[in-house]
């Protein structure tokens, strides 16, 4: 989905001059498609987010892992600009990006079909077009297209959450545990369907999860977030490309990663 127009809390910056220079072979020769600094964020006398920076480059999946409750789907939020109420800034290297968000819940219009709820994020002339049955189609929806919700199995459901994200054609996507409570097989599945679907068409992707394996298997790098008031303590780049990891690997992986002595690696236990 579009978000509403954004007048970001600090101006935008046509590139990220942060970033960092190691990186200057990316697609975009280095520049960020996204620099989040959230120096505080309260809601009320609660602290949520203190001192927390991130960074992702084009094209890049970043996975962020973190207690419960320690403020990642605000992280989330206030990336989408659906929250502006924190000291920070937002900033995206280039023009202002199309913002694909999957919620937590898919949050699908009980009263509207599967192919109206997906429709309803494009602009009017674009809804009655080929797009939104080709994303039907690649979700594997087509045959449930004039269903409402209430008929879908929470699998479905899901998918129809991830067409109705990627028929903007986004730049930034952002989920928000996209895959929780559903059956392993069936989650299995679509994290597959993701990764093909982004090998096809490529978005930045901060992807929120409490499944380690979920995030070795899918991203380019880990963000572990500390507990409420959040920011990232250590950052795991996964130097595996995805094609290559089977479950060995992320296992593997994992247990290294659980092992890691560093105090920021506990939470991940
Ligand atoms: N609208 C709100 N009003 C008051 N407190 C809030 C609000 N939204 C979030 N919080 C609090 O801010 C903190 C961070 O919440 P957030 O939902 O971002 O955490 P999270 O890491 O995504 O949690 P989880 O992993 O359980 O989904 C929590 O303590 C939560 O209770």
């Amino acid at each position: 989905m579009r978000t509403p127009s954004p007048s970001w809390p600090s101006s935008n910056s046509s590139s990220c001059a942060s970033c960092n220079p190691s990186k200057a072979g990316s697609p975009a020769g280095g520049r960020c498609a996204l620099r989040l600094e959230i120096r505080a964020k309260r809601f009320a006398e609660r602290e949520a987010i203190r001192g927390l920076t991130l960074e992702a480059l084009p094209a890049e999946f970043v996975a962020l892992v973190g207690p419960s409750g320690c403020g990642k789907t605000t992280t989330l939020n206030i990336a989408a600009g659906l929250d502006r109420a924190f000291e920070g800034s937002v900033e995206f290297g280039g023009r202002e990006p199309v913002l694909g968000y999957v919620f937590q819940n898919p949050r699908l219009l009980p009263w509207r079909t599967v192919r109206q709820n997906v429709a309803l994020v494009l602009p009017k002339a674009l809804r009655g077009g080929p797009l939104v049955d080709e994303w039907l189609a690649a979700m594997d929806l087509t045959g449930v297209a004039d269903e409402y919700p209430t008929r879908l199995s929470v699998g479905m459901a899901r998918r129809v959450a991830l067409a109705r994200a990627f028929v903007v054609q986004p730049d930034l996507l952002l989920m928000d545990e996209p895959f929780v409570s559903l059956d392993e097989p069936t989650a299995q599945r679509l994290r597959a369907l993701l990764a093909a679907t982004l090998e096809r068409r490529p978005a930045t992707v901060l992807f929120v999860t409490h499944n380690l394996r979920e995030a070795i298997q899918l991203a380019d790098r880990i963000l572990v977030m500390a507990p409420r008031p959040t920011r990232v303590v250590a950052e795991v780049p996964i130097p595996v490309p995805r094609g290559a990891r089977d479950d060995a690997m992320v296992e593997s992986f994992r247990a290294d990663l659980l092992a890691r002595p560093e105090a920021a690696f506990r939470v991940l236990a």
